[in-house]
């Protein structure tokens, strides 16, 4: 078994493949996983489609910021699934990078919207014209993810590619030690 000697925080757009590539990676290494979109509604008894009708972006993502602290600076080294916008507030991405490796999972827009598009619980896709405004936040989102430590293509790729290029990367790295 090797060891993992820092968090890995996944980053990148909603559909990139954080929370599905992340409990797969961690299973892989033999780590916890924590999915921060999971934590919120634990913390909040409610989902999130219910917490952003009834308090609005600016409360989740307060919520957002403090479930992400305390997990990065409570818990030992694990894999963190951020949810898609906390890389974007300044202070969850500053916690992000102080505590944790932080890894954009990079995938082009087609790819991003035929995995999205099967399900409807992600609420800033509740609009007219929902592959529009997808673009529109990956145009406005993509020069921020690019500040992670390291970014990975998601793509097409099986699962198992994905997990194989990340422990590629973080054994390179010295961030996983075999
Ligand atoms: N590399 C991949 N190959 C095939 N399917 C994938 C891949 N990555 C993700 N998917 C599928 O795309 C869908 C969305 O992925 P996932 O929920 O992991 O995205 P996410 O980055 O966590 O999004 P969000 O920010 O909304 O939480 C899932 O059904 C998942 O199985
Ligand atoms: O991209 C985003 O801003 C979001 C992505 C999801 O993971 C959730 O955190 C929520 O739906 C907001
Ligand atoms: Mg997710």
């Amino acid at each position: 078994m090797g060891q993992l000697t820092k968090t890995i925080a996944l980053v990148g757009m909603m559909g990139a493949g954080k929370s599905s590539i992340g409990r797969r990676l961690a299973a892989h290494m033999g780590v916890d996983f924590f999915d921060a979109d999971n934590e919120i509604e634990a913390a909040a008894g409610q989902r999130i489609p219910e917490i952003f009708a009834a308090y609005g972006e600016a409360a989740f993502r307060d919520c957002e910021r403090k479930v992400i602290c305390r997990l990065v600076t409570e818990k030992p080294p694990h894999i963190l699934a951020t949810g898609g916008g906390a890389f974007m507030a300044a202070d969850t991405r500053e916690r992000l990078k102080a505590h944790a490796v932080t890894v954009w999972l990079k995938a082009p827009l087609d790819i991003l919207f035929a995995r999205v598009k099967r399900k409807g619980n992600r609420p800033l896709l509740k609009t007219a014209d929902p592959r529009g405004t997808l673009e529109r936040l990956l145009a406005e989102r993509e020069p921020t993810y690019a500040l992670a430590d390291i970014t990975v293509e998601s793509d097409n790729a099986p699962h198992e590619i994905a997990i194989e290029r990340m422990m590629t990367t973080l054994t390179k790295t010295g961030i996983w030690i075999p």
